[in-house]
């Protein structure tokens, strides 16, 4: 539990810390930050050296699956938000494909009151767009946004049926809520497990064409222009999907969009075999793909870096990509891997990434957070750019260990994390 352990006037000074480039101290008076400057000094105040290390706002990501209820092997709230402090996070909007699905005010109010006893960061929780992430009635929007949903999404499935979605948009429209889509045609699967395509035919695996993704993408901007509802893309993977978020963009339709990082880094070229810890939904789209989606990002067209954190157990992901499970851990390697293919290359700067991992995604969902700023809650992350780090599945928090980063050398390990100025990770 979050327990605030913060008196009237409890100071914490976090010194010698390397803020957007510059040597800062930070302040921390009752877990808000009060001063940022070149050298504080306070008497009073509990000392965190920073040791030259970057410092930033704690990172914000909308996609994660904790899996508690229904799928504790996998991942508990505890084990979930353990692993979000140690990658770096301090916020999470946690998914809602769980067992009980949070579809009905029980349902989410026992998923909401884990989280606020489990958790030692800050986990908002997704509520499902309709019955159990099915295409039934859309009733419950208005309830559950009373009861604190963050937003709505049917997130593993796609809502097939445009009037479900267009009633979806509507009632979150009237209370303010974004809805967050899973986008994902079934009828154009044809069981695929990974991306159609030659290396699928080299392998001899079933493929699952990208069209599946963004036809269902170019019916629901037409929805959402048509509602003004805020309607945010979940994991995009294609060039197509790309370039309907950018002309739907410039119509004025309030849409963003999150990229993961396996999106950014790997594509289905990298398949050399039938590899579970390849597998994952949407899958690994071409090189063009993944050269879009990178572009996507430079130019604004996709806001945010989001995870897509799914954990599984080590039997659901052995064996064929046939059988396997899908999807991939993240939360502990996000930033180490964009740290380094993007701003250790010289790609962008450390001010780009914060906006992508922490104040994009703040601001799109109107929360608190991503920014260090006087008088913001005191959510810090403290990384070390300097020495190489080999990824290791024993060093995972998460119970998931799927991830094909595995082996990876990064740089930007998490030093200590802290949220409203407690420290939730780190020495
Ligand atoms: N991404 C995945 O491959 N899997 C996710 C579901 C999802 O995000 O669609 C999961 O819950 O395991
Ligand atoms: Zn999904
Ligand atoms: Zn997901």
């Amino acid at each position: 539990m979050l327990v605030t352990y913060w008196r009237t006037n409890m100071r914490l000074l976090i010194k010698n810390g390397l803020v957007e480039g510059q040597a800062r101290d930070i302040l921390v008076v009752d877990g808000k930050i009060a001063e940022i400057g070149k050298k504080i000094e306070d008497s009073g105040a509990n000392v965190y050296d920073a040791k030259g290390h970057l410092v930033m706002p704690g990172l914000v990501d909308v996609h994660v699956h904790f899996r508690e209820p229904g799928f504790e092997y996998k991942e508990t709230i505890a084990s979930g938000t353990a692993a979000s402090a140690r990658g770096g996070f301090t916020t999470v909007f946690a998914m809602p494909n769980l067992n009980p699905v949070p579809d009905n005010a029980e349902a989410f109010k026992f998923v909401t009151d884990k989280n606020a006893a489990d958790s030692i960061i800050k986990t908002y929780q997704y509520a499902a767009i309709s019955g159990g992430l099915t295409d039934e009635h859309i009733n419950e929007i208005e309830k559950l946004a009373t009861l604190g949903a963050v937003a709505f999404t049917n997130d593993g499935k796609g809502v097939q049926t445009a009037d479900t979605m267009l009633q979806a948009m509507q009632a979150a429209k009237r209370v303010g809520k974004a809805i967050v889509a899973h986008i994902e045609d079934d009828s154009l699967l044809h069981g695929g497990v990974m991306n159609a395509g030659p290396v699928a035919d080299k392998l001899g695996l079933p493929g699952m064409t990208g069209l599946s993704e963004s036809s269902q993408l170019a019916r629901d901007l037409v929805l959402a222009q048509a509602t003004g509802v805020h309607y945010h893309v979940a994991h995009i993977s294609t060039k197509e999907s790309v370039e309907l978020v950018r002309i739907a963009k410039e119509h004025g339709v309030h849409v963003t969009a999150e990229v993961s990082p396996h999106h950014l880094l790997l594509d289905d070229s990298m398949i050399d075999g039938d590899n579970p810890m390849m597998k994952m939904n949407p899958p690994l789209r071409a090189p063009a793909d993944r050269q879009a989606l990178i572009a996507g990002l430079l130019d604004g067209t996709i806001d945010m870096i989001a995870t897509d954190h799914a954990p599984h157990s080590a039997e659901e992901k052995t064996g064929s990509m046939l059988e396997a499970a899908f999807g991939i851990t993240g939360i502990e390697t996000a930033f180490e891997l964009i740290y380094t293919h993007f701003v250790k290359s010289g790609l962008v700067d450390i001010q780009t990434v914060t906006q992508w991992m922490a104040t994009n995604p703040a601001k799109a969902f109107g929360i608190k957070g991503g920014e260090l700023k006087v008088g913001t809650p005191a959510d810090i992350a403290i990384f070390d750019t300097e020495n190489e780090h080999t990824i290791t599945a024993d060093e995972f928090v998460s119970k998931g260990k799927n991830t094909p980063f595995i082996g990876e050398k990064v740089y930007g390990t998490t030093v200590a994390t802290f949220v409203d100025g407690q420290q939730v990770y780190g020495e």
